[in-house]
């Protein structure tokens, strides 16, 4: 079993387990479940930085990043810094988030929210927004091309964007991109956890123009954000590189000056 087959299986517990505890219908009841959102593509294509800034306390790949993190420091960090958009890890038994996190994420921001999850199940989508997303991610290797498609239409019923995440050539083939907004190419290999932004560079051409290309994970280098650019990249899902610095908000700002 890879960290995907493993990290799915006990999905399956778990949503089960968040369909009992808060129904459908009581989450339709959320304040945020009737928001206006963000477009989080928008805001991309209109930033100058397209930093998405991520709240990671842990994961497979390094362990613990940052267990004790402040979640209201380093989101208001993180805005001040100047980011596009954050993304909130709500995966409990192996990033150590938790839908809460979402929920207190939004109540301290103010620019779109993606969801990171791993979402397998139209419940999640609604939690999603009963918790103050703006986005969600869908990951190509966990589902078939229907059920990307039928998650991102209740998504966008819903008013949330989608984020297509992919990994190679095969998840990209036969996919109908005209139900997403925005496709996430994967640095790292989800088998043996290197990362590599050849990936970003070698798949760009296969992404379509009207969608907004996004490159994922092992990114520390202003250098490499100016590479990218040059293919076509709009936005820079970066996690680890801010969070494992004591003041994450401070570490994105020195970044984003950086990129000039
Ligand atoms: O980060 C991991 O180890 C990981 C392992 C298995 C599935 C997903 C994983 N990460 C999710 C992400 O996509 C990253 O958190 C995100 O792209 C930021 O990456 P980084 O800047 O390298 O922290």
């Amino acid at each position: 079993m890879n960290i995907l087959d493993r990290i799915v299986a006990y999905k399956k517990l778990e949503v089960e387990a968040h369909k009992a505890a808060i129904p459908l219908e009581v989450l339709q009841r959320f304040e945020y479940y009737n928001r206006t959102v963000q477009s989080m593509s928008e805001a991309l294509s209109n930033s100058e930085s397209g930093i998405i800034a991520e709240h990671k306390r842990r994961s497979p790949s390094k362990s613990v990043i940052n267990e004790k993190s402040d979640l209201p420091d380093v989101i208001q960090g993180y805005q001040q810094a100047g980011i596009s958009a954050i993304s909130v890890l709500t995966d409990t038994r192996f990033f150590g988030g938790s839908i809460t996190d979402l929920l207190l994420a939004r109540s301290y921001s103010q620019i779109p929210l993606l969801r990171k999850e791993f979402m397998i199940d139209p419940y999640q989508v609604h939690e999603a927004k009963a918790h103050g997303a703006d986005a969600i991610l869908l990951i190509a290797a966990i589902l078939d091309k229907q059920e990307v498609i039928e998650l991102s239409d209740l998504a966008s019923s819903l008013g949330l964007e989608v984020l297509l995440e992919v990994h190679n050539q095969q998840e990209l083939i036969g996919q109908d991109f005209s139900h997403v907004q925005m496709v996430g190419v994967n640095n790292r290999d989800l088998k043996t956890f290197q990362v590599n932004l050849d990936n970003s560079r070698n798949l760009s051409a296969l992404i379509p123009d009207d969608v907004v290309k996004i490159s994922e994970s092992g990114l520390s280098q202003p250098e490499s954000i100016g590479d990218l650019r040059g293919y076509g990249y709009k936005g820079f899902l970066m996690g680890e590189s801010f969070m494992k610095q004591a003041d994450p908000g401070l570490a994105a700002a020195e970044f984003i000056k950086e990129l000039g």
